[in-house]
């Protein structure tokens, strides 16, 4: 299910501070049609938490139409660090949602048997299968291995973003035992392509905005054991996640995005602030001239 490459698509906004709406479904269309197998709306780089209700339904609804056209599988962020209004979120999806992508409760640091309390009820509540963000340098919460594969048995849950930061223990535990039906995605761009070469089945990454089909090719490759494309292409795709990720997420991305006329402007809402026009231009020459 969670195979490929899944675009965490970014909020275009236009020059009066609104959503563009039509920017959104072109962006959403691009992404699909270059090979990705699916988008994510509301992540951490669609802005979600300076979105109010109108502005959140307004992207799921675009983006529910773009990948309906296309068959392709929509998640959408469903983040909060308390289990109840969380359910009660998961509850509310509209139709056309194919799964939620949901942060481990973060700040409150509830411990591992919290995090498996909550997820157990969440994944009894929600109407499509999850995926569960555990991304520790944001959330404040360890989640080892051992949870995360307890986790998985559930048959609402359909795998983890895996961002931790590299390749630690617990991955390399967690990828060498996963239970049936249990996917790890990607999720830290730059070690998208060892996470690949342990089992990961792609990547849910904002790099993928530019250059979607190398990262389509990226995983293509790993899975198909085609080492000699997938070595020097996951080297060439790491140094430009690096420079996408040299200032904020998605400030750099929003800046490349409008530099090459994707999105109307590169604008972001506080408390980002849009990147400068150094590590703007500078990403967009490492993505055409990876060397660089
Ligand atoms: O929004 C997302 O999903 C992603 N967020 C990460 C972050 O901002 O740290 C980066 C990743 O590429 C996707």
């Amino acid at each position: 299910m969670l195979r490929g490459i899944h675009v965490p698509l970014v909020t275009p906004f236009t020059s009066s501070g609104e959503v563009a709406a039509d920017a959104v479904e072109k962006l959403a269309g691009q992404m699909l049609d270059e090979g990705a197998a699916g988008l994510v709306a509301l992540g951490t780089t669609a802005e979600v938490a300076a979105l109010d209700p109108a502005e959140r339904a307004l992207v799921i609804d675009t983006c529910v139409r773009v990948c309906a056209e296309r068959e392709a599988l929509l998640t959408v962020g469903v983040t909060g660090n308390d289990t109840r209004t969380t359910a009660a979120a998961l509850r509310e999806l509209p139709g056309g949602v194919g799964a939620a992508l949901v942060t481990v409760p973060y700040f409150l640091r509830p411990g591992e048997r919290g995090v498996i309390a909550h997820f157990e009820a969440l994944a009894e509540a929600s109407p499509v299968p999850l995926v569960i963000y555990h991304i520790p340098y944001r959330t404040g919460q360890a989640v080892g291995a051992a949870t995360l594969r307890a986790l998985g048995e559930h048959p609402n849950i359909a795998g983890v973003k895996y961002a931790v930061g590299g390749i630690d223990q617990d991955t390399i535990d967690l990828l060498g035992d996963l239970p049936d039906g249990f996917e790890v995605v990607g999720g830290d761009d730059a070690f998208v392509s060892p996470l690949l070469a342990l089992g990961a089945s792609g990547g849910i990454l904002a790099s993928a905005h530019v250059l979607t089909r190398s990262f389509v090719e990226l995983v293509d490759a790993w899975q198909a054991g085609d080492v000699a494309t997938a070595r020097p292409l996951g080297h060439r795709l790491a140094r430009v996640s690096h420079a996408l990720f040299a200032e904020p997420n998605p400030t750099v991305i929003k800046g490349v995005l409008h530099a090459r006329g994707l999105i109307p402007t590169p604008d972001v809402r506080l408390p980002l602030l849009p990147a400068s026009a150094a590590a703007v231009s500078q990403a967009d020459l490492v993505a055409v001239h990876p060397g660089q």
